[in-house]
């Protein structure tokens, strides 16, 4: 009889849970997985916080695995919930608020901290690593108040640290402790070369600096030099190398050096305690790029599965520059040394240098500058450790165009099945191979989106196009991005599609329309089940588990693992009986926090699952959905009620707004605002839909936003009469459910397809009047799911604690 082991993962991470992914792949069901993570986040990918910085991609964009995944999976997760100690003796794990994790095995996965140098000042306001989530929005934030940037290392992280802060806005200076930048990646040349071309986009440099002191008195103000010089910095980054996390291993009586020593099969000295990652130390080396740790990973699935493996015997490296519009390239060894002869190329003024080092007639390092193509081809021969003699000119100058089939086919045709092309992702060439000739794929968007090859630092992207022209000859095609992974298929076409085949599942739609992935991802389900509603409102019935968590449940997932419940009051304007009611169920239920939202409703937060429905019934109020992708709320000032400068009855109009629109499905939250006059105090100019009274009339604002990037409303029109608002917000709404991308907030669509197109789509009465019936169709046939769910058993029970089954908490 099979048996289901415990299996305890301390870390959350990129490493660890690569190796789970393998896990569950190779020994399906036979463990009962519990991970605890230190950050309040599902696993998301840590090489991509440069982009997010950079303004590249999204926090949401760069989540590897969602709360589905683990659900899926029945894996039980702890975020924001760091492990204390391993009580190898009872065999359990204790984490920080004593949660107690019984195991047969348990990894350690908890990776690296930034270094943070031991000088006066470090722990001022304003001084931090760039490691997680946390440090990048602190920069986000600090480039809202603060001009003057200080990075204080010159290596990749700080390099990419400083291009993300210029994006944003900031001065910004790099302190470097050597005399050329990327010591530890790029010799002296390629180094310089690397300067000036970053000098030319804007960046500060101060080499050979010794930092002693960082000044100011709460917050940072600027930084000490030993060679007596000084500067003024008001955010200070330290990106000076990381140290590995092994306090927990320390704690619990494992072998530490300056990583956990491990073996070949990564396991501790401790029986069954195993690590993986940057918390590593293996043949006393520790590695701090993804394709080493997801090759140890994948040694660790195995032995964990039971199955028969070769040790991990340690990796060659190569690193990529990931700041658009430099080239930088570097693997294995960089510098000259008595026994190894080196070939070069240097020329400053095309910007381009390439180095080869090459000891015994092998490939020992390279590194390249200003052209990087041949990045990937050079490290697979350094890996592969096949002489290159006769052939070091010919590397060097790079393949020439005319020759690139033939020369790289014969080079694809001797790659090995099972060679790593993409190291970020762990992805070998038959992987790659079987994406083009089995599953159909035609241009680097569909591999990237099949295999997950190149869509990381994309440092392999060369080498998958020789691939894909190796593989599909003539019918490789140019890259185009579909709405997510599964499907090379734009927002627009899956709509055609949708409806001239009249799809009417999203099952039938990934069947159809060939998704790559059977069961999509959590990018297209939702996606798919928001298109569907909108195209067929009366038909489509809503697939409940292709929503996000949050959806699922009709209420914002803390990041306990509580819930919160925020009850509809219309415009914000409530009575003394609900609040009497609102308190009454707060105490009965033993809600810890009563709190206003910035929306002005009132959020009852830390509530438990089970608690919901009860909650729901006793409130007897509507819901507020402060939870979906609908409309949230109408936030009204007092208006001519009660204020003097008021000129129209701002209240009664946010009152009727969101009775029209409450329940309303839309491509991205809704927020709306109606003011009295135009001194604003609702703030609606900042509204996805913003109405402020003016004399005689109405101005109707649209495209506005107040999170992470704020933009103004731009002015759709004004209007004299009540009914005309009305019209328009309906007619404005639909328009934008008809052609946003789901999850594409009413700032970003207005951004993408201009205000102008808009006005014309809304210019003609009977285009409006089109739009105000398919709306009030839409919204006639919407119902409120608290009362749903408090009148129909069935439902109910999703909301009671499965014995069987494993609960996320985020
Ligand atoms: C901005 C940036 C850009 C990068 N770019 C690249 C790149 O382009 N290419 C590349 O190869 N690598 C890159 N890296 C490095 C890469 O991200 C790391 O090598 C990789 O994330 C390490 O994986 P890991 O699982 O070992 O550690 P992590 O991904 O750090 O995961 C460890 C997790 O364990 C958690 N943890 C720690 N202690 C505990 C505890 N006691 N209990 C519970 N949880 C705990 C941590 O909070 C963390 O979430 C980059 C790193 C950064 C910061
Ligand atoms: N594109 C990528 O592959 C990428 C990007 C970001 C981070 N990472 C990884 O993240 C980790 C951290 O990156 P990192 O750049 O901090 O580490 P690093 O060790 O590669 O570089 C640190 C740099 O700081 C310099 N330095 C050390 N002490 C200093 C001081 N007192 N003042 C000024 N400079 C000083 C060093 O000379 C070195 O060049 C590494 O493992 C790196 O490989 C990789
Ligand atoms: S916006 Fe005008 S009407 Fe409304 S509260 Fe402010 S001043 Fe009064
Ligand atoms: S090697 Fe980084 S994305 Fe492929």
């Amino acid at each position: 009889m099979k048996t289901t082991k415990k299996l305890v993962m301390i870390g959350n991470g990129m490493a660890g849970v690569r190796a789970i992914e393998h896990l569950i792949k190779l020994a399906p069901d036979s463990y009962e997985i519990t991970i605890f993570g230190a950050e309040p986040h599902p696993n998301y990918n840590r090489i991509m916080l440069s982009t997010v910085l950079a303004g590249g991609s999204s926090m949401d964009e760069i989540i590897i695995n969602d709360l589905q995944w683990y659900e899926d999976n029945r894996i039980r997760l702890y975020t924001g919930e760091p492990v204390v100690k391993i009580d190898s003796a009872n065999r359990k794990v204790i984490s920080r608020s004593g949660i107690e994790a019984e195991y047969d095995k348990v990894i350690i996965a908890t990776g690296s901290k930034a270094f943070i140098l031991p000088i006066p000042g470090a722990d001022k306001e304003g001084v931090i690593g760039f490691r997680d989530i946390a440090d990048c929005e602190t920069m986000m934030d600090a480039s809202k108040t603060y001009r003057k940037a200080a990075v204080i290392g010159g290596g990749l992280l700080g390099l990419e640290a400083a291009r993300g802060l210029l994006n944003l806005g900031m001065d910004v200076t790099v302190i470097h402790i050597n005399g050329h930048l990327m010591d530890r990646q790029l010799d002296e040349p390629s180094g310089r070369m690397l300067q000036r071309e970053l000098e030319a986009q804007g960046m500060k440099f101060l080499l050979k600096k010794q930092t002693l002191e960082i000044t100011g008195k709460k917050r940072a103000q600027g930084l000490k030099f030993a060679d007596g010089t000084s500067l003024e910095a008001d955010l200070v980054v330290m990106a000076v190398g990381i140290r590995p996390n092994v306090e927990v291993a320390g704690a619990s009586g494992i072998d530490v050096n300056r990583g956990i020593v491990v073996s070949d099969w990564m396991e501790t000295n401790v029986p069954d305690v195993y690590a993986v990652g940057e918390c590593v130390e293996h043949r006393g080396i520790g590695y701090g790029l993804v394709a080493p740790l997801y090759e140890q990973g994948a040694v660790l699935a195995k032995r964990l599965a039971g199955i028969e493996t070769d040790g991990y015997t340690g990796s060659v490296t190569s690193t990529k520059l990931k700041v658009s519009g430099v080239d930088v390239f570097s693997a294995g060894e960089f510098k000259d040394s008595p026994d190894s002869r080196s070939l070069k190329i240097q020329d400053e003024v095309g910007g381009v240098y390439k180095k080869l080092v090459i000891r015994d007639n092998k490939l020992a390092g390279a590194v390249l500058f200003g052209d990087t193509a041949d990045g990937a081809s050079l490290f697979s021969l350094i890996k592969s450790g096949e002489s290159i003699a006769g052939r070091e000119k010919e590397l060097l100058l790079g393949i020439p165009s005319e020759l690139m089939g033939q020369s790289k086919g014969a080079k694809f045709e001797s790659m090995p099945d099972d060679e790593i092309v993409c190291g970020c992702n762990g992805v070998s060439k038959a992987a790659i191979g079987e994406a083009i000739t089995a599953k159909g794929c035609t241009s680097v968007a569909d591999i990237k989106a099949c295999t997950k090859a190149s869509a990381s630092c994309g440092g392999c992207k060369p080498l998958v196009e020789g691939l894909l022209h190796f593989y599909a000859g003539d019918a490789a095609t140019e890259s185009k991005e579909g709405i997510c992974g599964c499907t090379s298929l734009s927002r627009e076409e899956v709509i055609d599609e949708i409806k001239r085949m009249r799809l009417m599942t999203v099952k039938e739609v990934m069947n159809v329309l060939e998704w790559r992935e059977s069961e999509g991802c959590s990018k297209c389900r939702p996606a798919l089940n928001y298109y569907l509603g909108m195209l067929w409102p009366e038909e489509y019935v809503d697939e409940k588990e292709s929503r996000i968590t949050n959806e699922r449940y009709h209420a914002n997932i803390q990041k306990d693992g509580t819930y919160s419940v925020v009850p509809r009051i219309y415009g914000g304007v409530t009575s003394p009986a609900d609040l009497k009611k609102i308190a009454t169920v707060a105490e009965k239920y033993n809600v810890p926090l009563v709190k206003f939202t910035g929306g002005q409703r009132i959020d009852l937060l830390g509530v438990k699952k089970e608690d919901l429905p009860g909650m729901w019934e006793d409130l007897d109020m509507p819901s507020g959905h402060a939870y979906g992708k609908t409309l949230r709320t109408v936030k009204t000032c007092v208006g001519n009620t009660f204020c003097r400068f008021g000129t129209q009855d701002a209240m009664g109009m946010g009152i009727k707004l969101e009775k029209a629109f409450e329940r309303l499905n839309t491509p991205a939250k809704v927020k709306l605002a109606v003011s009295g006059c135009p001194r604003n105090c609702a703030e609606a100019t900042i509204k996805d839909f913003g109405v402020v009274a003016i004399d005689g009339g109405w101005e109707l604002h649209v495209g506005g936003n107040g999170g992470i990037h704020v933009r103004a409303t731009d002015l759709l029109c004004t209007v004299k009469t009540d009914d005309e608002v009305i019209e328009w917000a309906s007619a404005y709404l639909q328009y934008y459910r008809e052609n946003a991308r789901w999850n594409e907030r009413t700032s970003n669509w207005i951004e993408r397809v201009g205000l102008d197109s808009v006005k014309e789509a809304l210019a003609k009465k009977e285009d409006r009047e089109a739009l105000v019936e398919r709306i009030e169709k839409t919204l006639s046939l919407t119902t409120d799911p608290w009362k749903e769910i408090i009148e129909n058993r069935e439902l109910r029970k999703n909301f009671e604690p499965l014995a069987d089954v494993q609960t996320v908490k985020q």
